[in-house]
């Protein structure tokens, strides 16, 4: 059963039939200060073909109504490295969208993610996936990185926000439009930085009840060989307390992958746990931050791929997406 709402009045994001943005509230006074050094967030990149925009023509508007608009959790210090400040931002029409994905550990951001790149022909850029590549690296900042993404916790804001430029940057380099970001930002701060430096269209915010979240984490493996994200969990909890019954089946890899299958050192039960109190901690007044900008859509998964995919597209608009793309070009 679907549980999302839809927004009364329509909005698109990115316009293809030339509507405005909504307004934006202004970037804390927090995340103007660091400017400088975060520029290369501001790296847009190059011209996008007109087909491959996209409009989301409603959006689910969040049910937080007294969200704030800036925070002032941030005890900010400058970042150790500086970037090339000379970017700006790009018009809508002239590049490919740019989401982010919110949803706690577990939820399925990366896959859901990835195939929506796939489909818009767009990099998938999860900030997770830079941090563990930074880790398999020898040297004194991954031993750094070990211990605090084993312990379930969060890297700090400069590292994150360093290794996302370089993505970035390099993306740039080879002639990448637009992005779905999965995993950042994950703190008000970042959100404020990211928010101030480029304009982010959409914000998907995934949602599953918490003890099937714990179940997926459990179950997650990833091939060490092609780095794809599988699941063995079996999930048929009941309906209880409003929640609706979740069925989804495992998410099995293909024979080649099966002796190659590891898990993440971060998905025990006790860092899983961890995990979800920091997201509820730190990443939920995310969610606010956007809704307070209009930026949020909210989707509750109604089950598996299966039932979670087709909703999704069309919550997106994006359900008849080939269509829309030629009558667009
Ligand atoms: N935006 C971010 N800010 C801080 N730490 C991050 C960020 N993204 C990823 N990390 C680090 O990488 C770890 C793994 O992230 P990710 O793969 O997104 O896992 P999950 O969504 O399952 O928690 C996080 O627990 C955290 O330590």
């Amino acid at each position: 059963m679907i549980s999302h709402r839809r927004a009364a009045s329509p909005f698109l994001y990115p316009s293809v039939a030339g509507s405005p943005s909504p307004p934006s509230p202004p970037v804390s006074a927090a995340a103007a200060e660091i400017e400088p050094p975060m520029a290369a967030l501001t790296r847009l990149l190059p011209r996008a073909p007109l087909t491959s925009r996209v409009s989301v023509s409603f959006l689910q508007r969040c049910s937080s109504s007294s969200a704030p608009a800036s925070h002032s959790d941030s005890q900010i210090s400058p970042p150790p490295f500086t970037f090339s400040p000379n970017l700006t931002r790009r018009d809508p029409k002239d590049r490919n969208v740019q989401w982010v994905f919110l949803g706690c550990p577990g939820v399925g951001k990366g896959t859901y993610a990835s195939r929506l790149c796939n489909l818009l022909g767009v990099p998938h850029i999860a900030t997770g996936d830079l941090v563990r590549d930074e880790l398999s690296s020898s040297g004194a900042l991954s031993d750094q990185l070990k211990e605090i993404v084993n312990q379930g916790k969060l890297v700090s804001d400069e590292i994150v926000l360093s290794l996302l430029s370089k993505r970035l940057e390099a993306g740039e380099a080879k002639g990448e439009s637009g992005f779905i970001l999965d995993g950042f930002p994950r703190t008000i701060r970042q959100a404020e930085i990211l928010e101030g430096m480029i304009d982010i269209d959409l914000v998907v915010n995934l949602k599953l009840r918490e003890d099937v979240l714990i179940e997926k984490c459990l179950g997650r493996r990833l091939c060490s060989q092609c780095g794809k994200n599988f699941n063995m969990a079996s999930i048929n909890v009941k309906g209880e307390n409003g929640n609706p019954a979740i069925s989804m089946a495992p998410l099995l890899p293909p024979a080649n992958c099966m002796s190659k299958l590891i898990t993440r050192a971060d998905d025990t039960e006790e860092v899983v746990r961890e995990r979800l109190r920091i997201y509820s901690e730190k990443s939920q007044p995310v969610e606010d931050f956007y809704c307070s900008r209009g930026k949020l859509l909210e989707f509750d998964l109604p089950g598996g791929i299966p039932e979670s995919w087709p909703k999704l597209l069309e919550a997106l608009d994006l359900d008849d997406y080939e269509e829309k793309r030629s009558a667009a070009a």
